[in-house]
């Protein structure tokens, strides 16, 4: 199967140029001016940016968390993805203590390769450390091309590790070429500040952004930044909210230490003052960490602007309005932690990013997708628009106006954090492995297209591919 997309103008994290690219088996087969060939379909992408698929780094689909289970699967999660640009997801493949850490796989894998529409890979959660640990986790690197280790500091009795299994996971990890993850906030910290505000009868959703506070955030930051270099392993740093965070991951950069960050639309765009919303509404916007004071958004967008934070992740954890979020009626503390973004963290940041001149074109694409490939293990498969790579092209109008809606989205949710805003750049066709998954703004995959990505170990010498970009 053979198709020709003339007439765009390809844009790479290097690059922007007008040139036609010839697909073919999956995969991008050449590119250059006036291609001429014998193909089963020519599309005239004129006046439209071509980009390379948008990769997720950070979405959790029919997840078990907070009494209940994400609202979106891999099939509306993956289909809501597309329609927004994102050709590739990495989901957070959850564990259970005293578990075979391949039982839980075997679980991701079993939500996930009948309902994908895109490709998909996991991250896997490590909650404890033991021998049994120890051995399993080289043969997962191995054998299920899993590279990037979760661990997380908060969520007190429930995910959250000690600092000792944080610091076992970076020495394994340093050891077999693992990427560790953390969720970086100081979760007794946080709990005792929430047992106060609940003993205090304050109760509302505010509280939820209050007893959370940013220094919570910037010293798990830090303790983390400092486990890793004295491992000296590598560490991402996930939905970083405030600039006590990115101080942190800033100054263990300035060290040559291989720390990165990932931040998320709703940091970038939305803040604490939404938590106050009348009627419970506040609920929609809790997230942990949670919205910061306003000022933030310009360190984060600085941040990533400068290089400081690399990535941007949607954190994709949808959970309705009715049925979900309103078990924390009367108790902040029991409101399903997250939100719906998976489908419009590209637009979104093209719209707020590129069109508003905050960021260039070339570094939008390394955000959204480029630097998320070279640091989990998929560059340059994906994450770029190459002869050779796999042909996951967005065909994006730039100029498309649209209002972000609960009422268009395909997202399985009764709301949308972002209704209301207008962005500008919307996608009109998308493309994964050279095939439509959506066409002219209509959903045309099938569940079970997308494939299951092993992903390569993390490079960590200083001359290999994902250095060279993130230094
Ligand atoms: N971020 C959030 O509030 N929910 C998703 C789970 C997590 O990433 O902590
Ligand atoms: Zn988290
Ligand atoms: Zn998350």
């Amino acid at each position: 199967m053979k198709k020709l997309i003339k007439n765009g103008t390809i844009v790479t994290a290097a690059d922007q140029y007008e040139a036609d690219v010839l697909i073919e088996d999956g995969k991008i087969a050449a590119i250059g001016k006036n291609l001429s060939e014998n193909v089963d379909e020519i599309i005239d992408a004129k006046g439209s940016y071509l980009f390379p698929g948008g990769i997720d780094p950070h979405t959790h689909l029919e997840m078990p968390f907070g009494g209940t289970v994400t609202a979106d699967d891999f099939e509306t999660g993956t289909i809501a993805a597309a329609f927004g640009g994102t050709t590739t997801v990495i989901d957070f493949c959850l564990t259970d203590k005293g578990q075979p850490l391949k039982n839980s796989i075997q679980k991701w894998h079993d939500k996930s390769q009948d309902k994908a529409v895109i490709d998909y890979g996991f991250h896997l959660m490590v909650g404890e450390v033991n021998e049994r640990v120890l051995n399993e986790l080289p043969k997962i690197i191995e054998e299920e091309g899993i590279t990037s280790f979760k661990v997380f500091m908060a969520y007190k009795n429930v995910f959250q590790a000690d600092d000792e299994t944080l610091f076992r996971t970076l020495l394994t990890a340093k050891e077999h070429g693992a990427l560790v993850m953390v969720h970086a906030e100081n979760g007794d910290v946080v709990d005792f500040l929430v047992n106060k505000a609940l003993e205090e009868g304050n109760t509302d959703p505010i509280y939820h952004a209050l007893t959370r506070p940013p220094e919570a955030e910037g010293e798990a930051t830090g303790r983390a930044a400092a486990l890793t270099g004295l491992a000296d392993s590598q560490l991402y740093v996930v939905h970083v909210s405030c600039a006590e965070a990115v101080e942190k991951i800033e100054a263990a950069r300035k060290k040559g230490l291989r720390v990165y960050g990932e931040t998320c639309p709703q940091y970038l765009v939305l803040d604490q003052s939404y938590l106050e919303k009348p009627n419970f509404e506040g609920a929609k916007y809790v997230w942990s960490p949670p919205l910061r004071e306003k000022w933030n958004q310009e360190v984060l967008w600085n941040a990533l602007k400068s290089g400081q934070l690399q990535t941007l992740g949607s954190d994709q954890c949808s959970f309705n309005f009715k049925g979900q979020k309103d078990l924390g009626l009367g108790d902040f503390s029991k409101i399903p932690n997250g939100g719906p973004i998976i489908e419009d963290r590209f637009s979104l940041f093209f719209s707020e990013g590129v069109k508003k001149g905050r960021i260039s074109i070339n570094q939008f694409v390394d955000i959204v997708s480029t630097r998320i490939a070279k640091l989990f293990g998929l560059f340059p498969q994906k994450g770029t628009i190459a002869v050779g790579s796999d042909a996951d092209i967005v065909i994006f109008d730039p100029n498309a106006e649209r209002t972000i809606s609960a009422e268009t989205h395909h997202m399985n949710v009764d709301y949308n954090a972002f209704e209301g805003m207008k962005v500008t750049g919307e996608p009109i066709s998308v493309l994964s492995r050279g095939e439509y998954v959506i066409r002219d703004k209509a959903f045309v995959g099938k569940p079970g297209n997308g494939q299951y990505l092993k992903r390569k170990r993390f490079e960590a010498s200083p001359d290999s591919s994902a250095e060279k970009v993130l230094q």
